[in-house]
Protein backbone atom coordinates (compact mmCIF):
# COMPACT_ATOMS: atom_id res chain seq x y z
CA UNK A 1 0.00 0.00 0.00
CA UNK A 2 1.31 3.47 -1.01
CA UNK A 3 2.35 5.42 2.42
CA UNK A 4 -0.09 8.22 1.62
CA UNK A 5 -2.77 6.48 1.95
CA UNK A 6 -2.62 6.28 5.62
CA UNK A 7 -3.45 9.77 5.60
CA UNK A 8 -7.00 9.37 4.24
CA UNK A 9 -9.52 8.29 6.56
CA UNK A 10 -11.18 5.81 4.89
CA UNK A 11 -14.01 3.94 7.48
CA UNK A 12 -13.57 0.59 5.20
CA UNK A 13 -9.89 -0.02 5.08
CA UNK A 14 -9.42 -2.84 8.01
CA UNK A 15 -5.97 -0.66 9.52
CA UNK A 16 -8.86 2.04 10.22
CA UNK A 17 -9.23 1.49 13.93
CA UNK A 18 -5.60 1.42 14.66
CA UNK A 19 -4.82 4.80 12.36
CA UNK A 20 -7.43 6.47 14.14
CA UNK A 21 -6.15 5.55 17.62
CA UNK A 22 -3.26 6.81 16.58
CA UNK A 23 -4.06 10.33 15.87
CA UNK A 24 -5.77 10.54 18.87
CA UNK A 25 -2.58 9.38 20.45
CA UNK A 26 -0.68 12.32 18.47
CA UNK A 27 -2.93 15.00 19.36
CA UNK A 28 -2.76 13.66 23.08
CA UNK A 29 0.88 13.85 22.38
CA UNK A 30 0.50 17.68 21.33
CA UNK A 31 -1.74 19.25 23.36
CA UNK A 32 0.61 17.95 26.38
CA UNK A 33 3.68 19.22 24.61
CA UNK A 34 1.51 22.52 24.14
CA UNK A 35 0.99 23.15 28.08
CA UNK A 36 4.66 21.73 29.50
CA UNK A 37 6.13 24.83 26.70
CA UNK A 38 3.39 27.20 27.69
CA UNK A 39 4.56 26.38 31.56
CA UNK A 40 8.02 26.52 30.82
CA UNK A 41 7.27 30.05 28.75
CA UNK A 42 5.67 31.66 31.45
CA UNK A 43 8.46 30.64 34.02
CA UNK A 44 11.35 31.79 31.61
CA UNK A 45 10.25 35.14 31.33
CA UNK A 46 9.18 35.34 34.72
CA UNK A 47 12.96 34.79 35.60
CA UNK A 48 14.79 36.62 32.33
CA UNK A 49 12.49 39.27 32.91
CA UNK A 50 14.49 41.28 29.98
CA UNK A 51 12.34 44.10 28.02
CA UNK A 52 11.44 43.32 24.59
CA UNK A 53 11.87 46.46 23.74
CA UNK A 54 15.87 45.86 24.10
CA UNK A 55 15.74 42.36 21.79
CA UNK A 56 17.42 43.32 18.38
CA UNK A 57 15.93 41.73 15.44
CA UNK A 58 17.60 39.99 12.49
CA UNK A 59 16.56 40.06 8.97
CA UNK A 60 17.13 36.50 8.58
CA UNK A 61 17.55 33.03 10.28
CA UNK A 62 21.19 32.93 8.93
CA UNK A 63 23.35 33.47 12.54
CA UNK A 64 26.11 35.18 11.10
CA UNK A 65 23.48 37.58 9.16
CA UNK A 66 23.51 41.54 9.77
CA UNK A 67 21.74 42.40 13.05
CA UNK A 68 18.76 45.19 12.70
CA UNK A 69 17.20 47.11 15.23
CA UNK A 70 13.56 47.93 15.28
CA UNK A 71 13.74 51.89 15.37
CA UNK A 72 11.69 51.36 19.04
CA UNK A 73 14.68 49.27 20.22
CA UNK A 74 17.03 51.01 18.87
CA UNK A 75 15.86 53.84 20.54
CA UNK A 76 15.30 52.28 23.89
CA UNK A 77 18.81 51.08 23.72
CA UNK A 78 20.26 54.33 22.79
CA UNK A 79 18.40 55.46 25.74
CA UNK A 80 19.58 53.39 27.76
CA UNK A 81 23.30 53.38 26.70
CA UNK A 82 23.06 57.35 27.08
CA UNK A 83 22.33 56.52 30.80
CA UNK A 84 25.00 54.35 31.20
CA UNK A 85 27.80 57.31 29.55
CA UNK A 86 26.21 59.85 31.67
CA UNK A 87 26.68 57.41 34.82
CA UNK A 88 30.57 57.17 33.36
CA UNK A 89 30.63 60.69 32.65
CA UNK A 90 30.73 60.64 36.91
CA UNK A 91 34.43 61.56 38.02
CA UNK A 92 36.29 58.33 38.69
CA UNK A 93 37.17 55.41 36.47
CA UNK A 94 34.29 54.94 33.98
CA UNK A 95 31.47 52.63 34.80
CA UNK A 96 30.08 51.74 30.91
CA UNK A 97 31.15 48.06 30.85
CA UNK A 98 31.72 46.24 28.17
CA UNK A 99 29.74 43.06 27.39
CA UNK A 100 32.46 41.40 28.31
CA UNK A 101 33.22 42.53 31.47
CA UNK A 102 29.91 41.85 32.21
CA UNK A 103 29.80 38.32 30.94
CA UNK A 104 32.99 38.26 33.40
CA UNK A 105 31.38 39.17 36.31
CA UNK A 106 28.14 37.29 36.06
CA UNK A 107 30.51 34.01 34.79
CA UNK A 108 28.67 33.99 31.28
CA UNK A 109 30.20 31.66 28.62
CA UNK A 110 30.90 32.90 25.38
CA UNK A 111 27.59 33.19 23.92
CA UNK A 112 25.76 32.25 26.74
CA UNK A 113 22.86 33.78 28.46
CA UNK A 114 22.13 35.07 31.60
CA UNK A 115 22.87 31.59 34.18
CA UNK A 116 20.14 33.45 36.67
CA UNK A 117 18.84 36.88 37.76
CA UNK A 118 15.83 37.57 39.20
CA UNK A 119 15.88 41.28 38.62
CA UNK A 120 16.27 44.07 35.54
CA UNK A 121 20.19 43.98 34.69
CA UNK A 122 21.43 47.64 36.68
CA UNK A 123 21.19 50.35 34.37
CA UNK A 124 25.32 49.84 33.17
CA UNK A 125 24.75 47.00 31.73
CA UNK A 126 24.68 46.66 28.10
CA UNK A 127 22.39 45.57 26.07
CA UNK A 128 24.34 43.62 23.81
CA UNK A 129 23.65 40.70 26.11
CA UNK A 130 20.51 40.18 24.02
CA UNK A 131 22.90 39.95 20.86
CA UNK A 132 24.16 37.02 20.45
CA UNK A 133 26.51 35.78 17.73
CA UNK A 134 26.55 31.78 17.18
CA UNK A 135 29.82 30.25 16.18
CA UNK A 136 29.25 29.58 11.98
CA UNK A 137 31.68 26.49 11.20
CA UNK A 138 33.99 27.14 8.48
CA UNK A 139 34.95 23.27 7.88
CA UNK A 140 35.39 23.69 4.29
CA UNK A 141 37.53 27.02 4.40
CA UNK A 142 39.62 25.21 6.71
CA UNK A 143 40.07 22.01 4.05
CA UNK A 144 41.28 24.64 1.27
CA UNK A 145 43.59 26.42 4.13
CA UNK A 146 45.71 23.09 5.16
CA UNK A 147 45.16 22.28 1.41
CA UNK A 148 46.92 25.36 0.05
CA UNK A 149 49.90 24.72 2.53
CA UNK A 150 53.30 24.84 0.33
CA UNK A 151 51.18 25.46 -2.90
CA UNK A 152 52.90 28.55 -5.14
CA UNK A 153 51.53 28.66 -8.42
CA UNK A 154 50.30 32.61 -7.94
CA UNK A 155 52.13 35.30 -9.06
CA UNK A 156 51.38 36.53 -5.19
CA UNK A 157 53.04 33.77 -4.00
CA UNK A 158 56.95 34.70 -4.26
CA UNK A 159 58.11 38.22 -3.62
CA UNK A 160 58.32 39.94 -6.91
CA UNK A 161 61.07 41.75 -6.36
CA UNK A 162 64.39 40.08 -4.95
CA UNK A 163 63.87 40.90 -1.20
CA UNK A 164 63.71 44.60 0.39
CA UNK A 165 67.02 46.19 0.47
CA UNK A 166 67.01 46.59 4.09
CA UNK A 167 66.01 44.54 6.62
CA UNK A 168 64.81 47.22 9.07
CA UNK A 169 65.19 50.80 9.76
CA UNK A 170 68.14 50.12 12.34
CA UNK A 171 70.08 49.16 8.89
CA UNK A 172 68.65 51.76 6.76
CA UNK A 173 70.21 54.53 9.57
CA UNK A 174 73.59 52.38 9.54
CA UNK A 175 74.00 52.68 5.66
CA UNK A 176 73.54 56.13 5.78
CA UNK A 177 76.20 57.80 7.80
CA UNK A 178 74.77 61.41 7.61
CA UNK A 179 71.74 60.57 10.04
CA UNK A 180 72.24 60.84 13.50
CA UNK A 181 72.91 57.45 15.44
CA UNK A 182 70.29 55.74 17.12
CA UNK A 183 70.45 55.87 20.74
CA UNK A 184 68.80 53.87 23.43
CA UNK A 185 65.49 55.66 24.28
CA UNK A 186 62.14 53.98 23.94
CA UNK A 187 61.74 56.13 20.65
CA UNK A 188 64.63 54.90 19.32
CA UNK A 189 64.40 51.31 19.46
CA UNK A 190 60.69 51.71 18.35
CA UNK A 191 62.19 53.14 15.19
CA UNK A 192 65.38 50.96 14.88
CA UNK A 193 62.67 48.22 14.56
CA UNK A 194 60.42 49.26 12.27
CA UNK A 195 60.73 46.58 9.25
CA UNK A 196 59.35 46.30 5.65
CA UNK A 197 56.64 44.27 6.04
CA UNK A 198 55.44 45.36 10.24
CA UNK A 199 56.04 48.60 12.03
CA UNK A 200 56.94 46.48 15.15
CA UNK A 201 57.49 42.73 15.74
CA UNK A 202 55.93 42.11 19.77
CA UNK A 203 54.74 45.05 22.06
CA UNK A 204 58.05 44.78 23.86
CA UNK A 205 59.27 47.25 21.33
CA UNK A 206 56.39 49.51 21.51
CA UNK A 207 55.57 49.70 25.26
CA UNK A 208 57.76 52.45 26.31
CA UNK A 209 56.54 54.70 23.66
CA UNK A 210 52.69 53.84 24.68
CA UNK A 211 53.67 54.81 28.30
CA UNK A 212 55.22 58.09 26.67
CA UNK A 213 52.13 59.04 24.96
CA UNK A 214 50.20 58.35 27.58
CA UNK A 215 52.11 60.06 30.64
CA UNK A 216 54.72 62.39 28.90
CA UNK A 217 55.02 66.12 29.25
CA UNK A 218 53.78 67.91 26.39
CA UNK A 219 56.43 69.96 25.19
CA UNK A 220 55.63 71.46 21.98
CA UNK A 221 51.87 71.96 20.12
CA UNK A 222 50.96 73.17 16.93
CA UNK A 223 48.71 72.73 13.85
CA UNK A 224 49.61 69.82 11.11
CA UNK A 225 49.31 71.05 8.27
CA UNK A 226 48.05 68.58 5.13
CA UNK A 227 44.21 66.39 5.78
CA UNK A 228 41.13 68.49 5.92
CA UNK A 229 40.23 68.61 10.09
CA UNK A 230 42.10 69.87 13.37
CA UNK A 231 45.13 67.81 14.35
CA UNK A 232 48.37 68.71 16.06
CA UNK A 233 51.47 68.11 16.13
CA UNK A 234 52.94 67.42 19.47
CA UNK A 235 56.58 67.02 20.79
CA UNK A 236 56.99 65.27 24.51
CA UNK A 237 59.85 65.89 26.95
CA UNK A 238 62.27 63.48 25.72
CA UNK A 239 62.26 62.62 22.19
CA UNK A 240 58.75 61.65 21.50
CA UNK A 241 56.67 63.09 18.28
CA UNK A 242 52.54 62.25 18.13
CA UNK A 243 49.80 63.52 15.85
CA UNK A 244 46.93 64.37 18.36
CA UNK A 245 43.21 64.02 17.53
CA UNK A 246 40.81 65.50 19.82
CA UNK A 247 37.28 64.40 20.80
CA UNK A 248 34.67 65.50 18.47
CA UNK A 249 32.03 62.27 18.89
CA UNK A 250 32.33 59.74 21.50
CA UNK A 251 31.48 56.38 20.33
CA UNK A 252 27.61 56.08 21.16
CA UNK A 253 27.37 58.66 19.18
CA UNK A 254 26.71 58.13 15.05
CA UNK A 255 27.58 60.55 12.19
CA UNK A 256 24.30 62.64 10.61
CA UNK A 257 22.55 60.08 8.13
CA UNK A 258 22.53 62.41 5.36
CA UNK A 259 26.30 62.78 5.74
CA UNK A 260 28.85 60.73 3.03
CA UNK A 261 31.60 59.38 4.37
CA UNK A 262 33.92 62.36 3.32
CA UNK A 263 32.06 64.77 6.04
CA UNK A 264 32.49 62.57 8.74
CA UNK A 265 34.02 63.82 12.09
CA UNK A 266 37.35 62.80 12.66
CA UNK A 267 37.43 60.74 16.02
CA UNK A 268 39.72 59.83 18.67
CA UNK A 269 38.83 57.06 19.66
CA UNK A 270 38.43 55.07 16.46
CA UNK A 271 42.46 55.84 16.15
CA UNK A 272 43.16 54.20 19.23
CA UNK A 273 40.57 51.06 18.72
CA UNK A 274 42.09 50.82 14.78
CA UNK A 275 45.74 50.23 16.55
CA UNK A 276 44.61 47.93 18.95
CA UNK A 277 42.66 46.06 16.12
CA UNK A 278 45.54 45.90 13.78
CA UNK A 279 47.64 44.45 16.18
CA UNK A 280 44.96 42.03 17.15
CA UNK A 281 44.62 40.98 13.31
CA UNK A 282 48.59 39.83 13.25
CA UNK A 283 49.38 42.83 10.81
CA UNK A 284 51.22 45.35 12.74
CA UNK A 285 50.98 47.88 10.22
CA UNK A 286 49.59 50.63 12.19
CA UNK A 287 51.79 53.09 14.63
CA UNK A 288 51.11 53.09 18.60
CA UNK A 289 48.47 55.27 19.42
CA UNK A 290 47.09 55.78 22.93
CA UNK A 291 44.42 58.00 24.37
CA UNK A 292 44.93 60.10 27.50
CA UNK A 293 42.59 63.43 28.87
CA UNK A 294 44.84 66.89 27.61
CA UNK A 295 44.29 69.58 29.87
CA UNK A 296 43.87 72.31 26.97
CA UNK A 297 45.56 74.92 29.05
CA UNK A 298 48.65 73.74 30.53
CA UNK A 299 49.12 71.09 27.82
CA UNK A 300 48.14 72.54 24.35
CA UNK A 301 47.61 76.17 25.10
CA UNK A 302 50.86 77.12 26.99
CA UNK A 303 52.81 75.16 24.57
CA UNK A 304 51.22 76.31 21.93
CA UNK A 305 52.60 78.34 18.65
CA UNK A 306 51.14 81.47 17.97
CA UNK A 307 49.05 80.57 14.88
CA UNK A 308 47.19 77.81 17.40
CA UNK A 309 46.90 79.93 20.31
CA UNK A 310 45.11 82.47 18.96
CA UNK A 311 41.89 80.19 18.30
CA UNK A 312 41.24 79.62 21.81
CA UNK A 313 38.38 81.05 23.57
CA UNK A 314 36.41 80.49 26.58
CA UNK A 315 32.48 79.52 25.55
CA UNK A 316 29.85 81.26 26.93
CA UNK A 317 28.79 77.84 29.57
CA UNK A 318 32.77 78.58 31.15
CA UNK A 319 34.62 75.69 29.24
CA UNK A 320 37.88 76.38 27.55
CA UNK A 321 37.45 75.65 23.66
CA UNK A 322 40.04 75.88 20.12
CA UNK A 323 38.73 76.16 17.24
CA UNK A 324 42.14 75.38 15.43
CA UNK A 325 42.38 76.43 11.64
CA UNK A 326 41.72 73.57 8.85
CA UNK A 327 39.63 72.97 5.78
CA UNK A 328 36.48 71.59 7.50
CA UNK A 329 34.86 72.27 10.79
CA UNK A 330 37.48 74.55 12.24
CA UNK A 331 34.72 77.49 13.40
CA UNK A 332 33.16 78.04 16.71
CA UNK A 333 29.91 76.01 15.67
CA UNK A 334 32.07 73.55 15.71
CA UNK A 335 34.58 74.10 18.82
CA UNK A 336 36.45 71.39 20.39
CA UNK A 337 36.09 72.09 24.31
CA UNK A 338 36.88 70.93 27.06
CA UNK A 339 35.37 70.49 30.69
CA UNK A 340 36.21 72.88 31.90
CA UNK A 341 39.60 71.84 30.39
CA UNK A 342 40.18 68.20 29.99
CA UNK A 343 39.71 67.17 26.86
CA UNK A 344 40.28 62.93 25.53
CA UNK A 345 42.54 62.83 22.68
CA UNK A 346 44.47 60.12 21.14
CA UNK A 347 48.21 60.19 20.18
CA UNK A 348 49.74 58.15 17.57
CA UNK A 349 53.25 57.79 17.89
CA UNK A 350 55.35 59.37 15.35
CA UNK A 351 57.57 57.22 12.39
CA UNK A 352 60.71 57.53 12.14
CA UNK A 353 61.77 61.10 10.51
CA UNK A 354 60.08 61.28 6.82
CA UNK A 355 62.68 64.18 5.48
CA UNK A 356 65.23 61.34 6.72
CA UNK A 357 65.40 57.29 6.96
CA UNK A 358 61.57 57.38 7.24
CA UNK A 359 61.23 58.77 3.86
CA UNK A 360 57.26 57.67 2.70
CA UNK A 361 56.14 56.99 -0.84
CA UNK A 362 52.29 58.43 -0.97
CA UNK A 363 50.62 55.92 -3.33
CA UNK A 364 46.19 56.36 -4.72
CA UNK A 365 44.96 53.73 -3.69
CA UNK A 366 43.51 51.49 -6.27
CA UNK A 367 39.64 50.89 -4.63
CA UNK A 368 39.46 54.83 -3.48
CA UNK A 369 35.92 56.03 -3.27
CA UNK A 370 35.11 58.68 -5.63
CA UNK A 371 34.85 61.41 -2.73
CA UNK A 372 32.15 62.77 -4.78
CA UNK A 373 28.32 63.09 -4.23
CA UNK A 374 27.56 62.07 -7.40
CA UNK A 375 30.13 59.85 -8.91
CA UNK A 376 30.87 56.71 -9.22
CA UNK A 377 34.97 55.26 -8.14
CA UNK A 378 36.19 53.34 -11.88
CA UNK A 379 36.19 49.87 -9.38
CA UNK A 380 32.45 50.43 -8.89
CA UNK A 381 32.05 50.45 -12.63
CA UNK A 382 33.89 47.67 -14.08
CA UNK A 383 33.22 44.14 -13.43
CA UNK A 384 36.90 43.28 -14.41
CA UNK A 385 38.62 46.26 -12.45
CA UNK A 386 40.80 44.05 -10.47
CA UNK A 387 42.21 42.28 -13.88
CA UNK A 388 42.73 45.92 -14.97
CA UNK A 389 45.01 46.49 -11.72
CA UNK A 390 46.61 43.04 -11.53
CA UNK A 391 48.88 44.43 -14.65
CA UNK A 392 49.92 47.13 -13.24
CA UNK A 393 52.96 47.45 -10.94
CA UNK A 394 53.39 47.09 -7.99
CA UNK A 395 49.93 44.89 -7.73
CA UNK A 396 51.06 42.44 -10.66
CA UNK A 397 52.97 40.27 -8.35
CA UNK A 398 54.63 39.69 -4.65
CA UNK A 399 52.83 41.37 -2.03
CA UNK A 400 51.42 44.88 -2.31
CA UNK A 401 47.96 42.97 -3.76
CA UNK A 402 47.71 41.11 -0.47
CA UNK A 403 48.39 43.74 1.55
CA UNK A 404 45.90 45.93 -0.26
CA UNK A 405 43.81 42.92 0.86
CA UNK A 406 44.79 43.18 4.58
CA UNK A 407 43.94 46.92 4.43
CA UNK A 408 40.47 46.26 3.21
CA UNK A 409 39.69 43.34 6.15
CA UNK A 410 40.99 45.68 8.88
CA UNK A 411 38.93 48.06 7.14
CA UNK A 412 35.54 46.49 6.64
CA UNK A 413 35.76 45.28 10.31
CA UNK A 414 36.45 49.15 11.54
CA UNK A 415 33.87 50.43 8.96
CA UNK A 416 36.55 52.56 7.32
CA UNK A 417 35.47 53.83 4.27
CA UNK A 418 38.09 56.72 3.91
CA UNK A 419 41.17 54.96 2.70
CA UNK A 420 41.88 57.23 -0.14
CA UNK A 421 45.53 56.78 -0.16
CA UNK A 422 48.40 54.68 1.51
CA UNK A 423 52.36 55.79 2.39
CA UNK A 424 55.03 53.03 2.35
CA UNK A 425 58.33 53.55 2.95
CA UNK A 426 60.72 54.47 0.18
CA UNK A 427 63.69 52.62 1.95
CA UNK A 428 62.18 49.74 1.44
CA UNK A 429 61.45 49.28 -1.63
CA UNK A 430 57.94 48.28 -3.70
CA UNK A 431 58.09 45.14 -2.05
CA UNK A 432 57.15 46.20 1.16
CA UNK A 433 53.88 46.68 3.07
CA UNK A 434 51.73 49.80 3.33
CA UNK A 435 51.70 51.75 6.21
CA UNK A 436 48.05 52.01 8.01
CA UNK A 437 47.77 55.38 8.87
CA UNK A 438 44.87 57.73 9.24
CA UNK A 439 41.84 55.94 11.12
CA UNK A 440 40.16 58.75 12.12
CA UNK A 441 36.87 58.00 10.33
CA UNK A 442 36.25 54.33 11.63
CA UNK A 443 33.95 52.74 13.94
CA UNK A 444 31.56 55.28 12.93
CA UNK A 445 28.45 53.47 12.09
CA UNK A 446 27.97 50.05 15.09
CA UNK A 447 24.92 48.79 13.48
CA UNK A 448 25.35 48.73 9.78
CA UNK A 449 28.32 47.47 7.27
CA UNK A 450 29.78 48.71 4.39
CA UNK A 451 30.37 45.34 2.14
CA UNK A 452 32.16 47.60 -0.88
CA UNK A 453 34.93 47.91 1.70
CA UNK A 454 35.85 44.51 0.80
CA UNK A 455 35.81 45.33 -3.15
CA UNK A 456 39.54 44.29 -3.41
CA UNK A 457 38.93 40.75 -1.85
CA UNK A 458 35.34 39.80 -3.51
CA UNK A 459 36.93 41.38 -7.31
CA UNK A 460 40.11 39.52 -6.66
CA UNK A 461 39.54 37.06 -4.71
CA UNK A 462 43.14 36.83 -2.82
CA UNK A 463 43.72 36.27 0.28
CA UNK A 464 47.00 35.64 2.03
CA UNK A 465 47.09 32.40 4.21
CA UNK A 466 48.14 33.63 7.29
CA UNK A 467 45.32 36.16 7.40
CA UNK A 468 42.25 33.80 6.42
CA UNK A 469 44.30 31.83 9.72
CA UNK A 470 43.81 34.69 12.13
CA UNK A 471 40.29 35.19 11.22
CA UNK A 472 39.56 31.47 11.47
CA UNK A 473 40.89 31.31 14.48
CA UNK A 474 38.68 34.26 15.92
CA UNK A 475 35.75 31.76 14.95
CA UNK A 476 36.83 29.13 17.64
CA UNK A 477 39.18 30.84 20.07
CA UNK A 478 38.33 33.96 21.99
CA UNK A 479 36.05 36.25 19.70
CA UNK A 480 37.78 39.41 18.10
CA UNK A 481 35.32 41.52 20.77
CA UNK A 482 36.61 39.92 23.73
CA UNK A 483 40.24 40.68 22.78
CA UNK A 484 39.80 43.77 22.09
CA UNK A 485 38.02 44.79 24.49
CA UNK A 486 40.97 43.02 26.52
CA UNK A 487 43.59 45.00 24.66
CA UNK A 488 41.53 48.19 25.14
CA UNK A 489 41.68 47.98 28.65
CA UNK A 490 45.69 48.95 28.68
CA UNK A 491 44.45 52.35 27.30
CA UNK A 492 43.45 55.56 29.91
CA UNK A 493 39.94 56.33 27.89
CA UNK A 494 38.76 52.70 28.19
CA UNK A 495 36.20 51.68 27.52
CA UNK A 496 36.98 53.13 24.08
CA UNK A 497 34.44 51.16 22.03
CA UNK A 498 30.79 51.24 22.94
CA UNK A 499 29.79 47.25 22.82
CA UNK A 500 27.47 48.30 20.06
CA UNK A 501 31.00 48.21 17.94
CA UNK A 502 32.35 45.23 20.33
CA UNK A 503 29.08 43.20 18.97
CA UNK A 504 30.14 44.47 14.92
CA UNK A 505 33.37 43.84 15.01
CA UNK A 506 32.38 40.06 15.48
CA UNK A 507 30.20 39.78 12.80
CA UNK A 508 31.94 41.76 10.56
CA UNK A 509 34.54 38.66 11.05
CA UNK A 510 31.99 36.57 9.44
CA UNK A 511 31.34 39.22 6.66
CA UNK A 512 35.38 38.57 5.39
CA UNK A 513 34.96 35.15 5.52
CA UNK A 514 31.87 34.53 3.80
CA UNK A 515 32.87 36.59 1.14
CA UNK A 516 36.62 34.02 0.95
CA UNK A 517 34.04 31.37 0.97
CA UNK A 518 31.92 32.46 -2.08
CA UNK A 519 35.54 33.14 -4.04
CA UNK A 520 36.03 29.90 -3.04
CA UNK A 521 32.81 27.70 -4.38
CA UNK A 522 33.61 29.81 -7.67
CA UNK A 523 37.22 28.99 -7.76
CA UNK A 524 39.17 26.03 -10.05
CA UNK A 525 41.62 26.15 -7.73
CA UNK A 526 42.04 27.11 -3.97
CA UNK A 527 45.41 28.13 -4.27
CA UNK A 528 44.83 30.83 -6.83
CA UNK A 529 42.35 32.22 -3.81
CA UNK A 530 44.48 31.68 -0.72
CA UNK A 531 48.15 32.45 -1.44
CA UNK A 532 50.98 31.26 0.70
CA UNK A 533 53.77 33.42 0.51
CA UNK A 534 57.25 32.83 0.40
CA UNK A 535 58.36 34.17 3.32
CA UNK A 536 61.81 32.67 3.70
CA UNK A 537 62.83 33.69 0.57
CA UNK A 538 62.45 36.88 1.33
CA UNK A 539 65.57 36.88 4.04
CA UNK A 540 67.28 33.53 3.34
CA UNK A 541 69.47 34.30 6.04
CA UNK A 542 67.19 34.56 9.03
N1 LIG B 1 51.90 58.35 13.37
C1 LIG B 1 52.30 59.11 12.37
N2 LIG B 1 53.61 59.33 12.14
C2 LIG B 1 54.01 60.10 11.13
N3 LIG B 1 53.20 60.71 10.28
C3 LIG B 1 51.89 60.52 10.44
C4 LIG B 1 51.38 59.73 11.51
N4 LIG B 1 50.03 59.74 11.42
C5 LIG B 1 49.74 60.50 10.36
N5 LIG B 1 50.84 60.98 9.77
C6 LIG B 1 50.93 61.84 8.60
O1 LIG B 1 50.00 62.88 8.68
C7 LIG B 1 49.13 62.83 7.56
C8 LIG B 1 47.77 63.27 7.99
O2 LIG B 1 47.30 62.40 8.96
P1 LIG B 1 45.86 61.80 8.82
O3 LIG B 1 45.77 61.15 7.48
O4 LIG B 1 45.56 60.99 10.01
O5 LIG B 1 45.01 63.13 8.83
P2 LIG B 1 43.64 63.42 8.12
O6 LIG B 1 43.25 64.79 8.50
O7 LIG B 1 42.72 62.33 8.42
O8 LIG B 1 43.95 63.39 6.59
P3 LIG B 1 42.82 63.36 5.49
O9 LIG B 1 41.86 64.45 5.83
O10 LIG B 1 43.60 63.63 4.24
O11 LIG B 1 42.17 62.02 5.54
C9 LIG B 1 49.19 61.37 7.08
O12 LIG B 1 48.89 61.22 5.75
C10 LIG B 1 50.62 61.03 7.37
O13 LIG B 1 51.45 61.43 6.30
MN1 LIG C 1 41.46 61.07 7.40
Amino acid sequence: MARHEYLVFDLRRPGRVRRYQDVLKMILIAVGCLSVGLHIAVLFRSTFDVPCATTLHRTDTEPWAPWTASSESRKSSSDQLLTAVKHADKPGRPVLRSPLAHRRRDGLKFGGQVKSSTSLPPPDVPLNDAVRLERKEYKALWRHYKATANISSSPYARPKQSIPPYRNMAAVYAANKSYPALGSSVWDRFHAGVGPYQLYESTSAIDGVIKDLQTAAIKRAEMKDGGTQLKLFIEFDGSGKALFKPLRLNSTQEDNPNHFYFNYFERHYSEIAAYHLDRILGFHRAPPVAGRHVNLITDIRNKADDNLRETFYISPAGNICLTGSCKYYCDTSHGLCGAPELLPASFSAFLPEDEGPGLRMTWRHPWRRSYSRSKLAPWEMDSNYCGLIKTIEPYDGGRRMLDIVDMAVLDYIANNLDRHHYETFYEFGNESSPIHLDHGRSFNKANTDEPTILAPLYQCCLIRRSTLKRLLDLTHGPRLSELLDLSLQSDLLYPVLSPAHLNAVDRRVYGVLDVIDKCLTDATNPSNVIIQEDVNAYFPSS
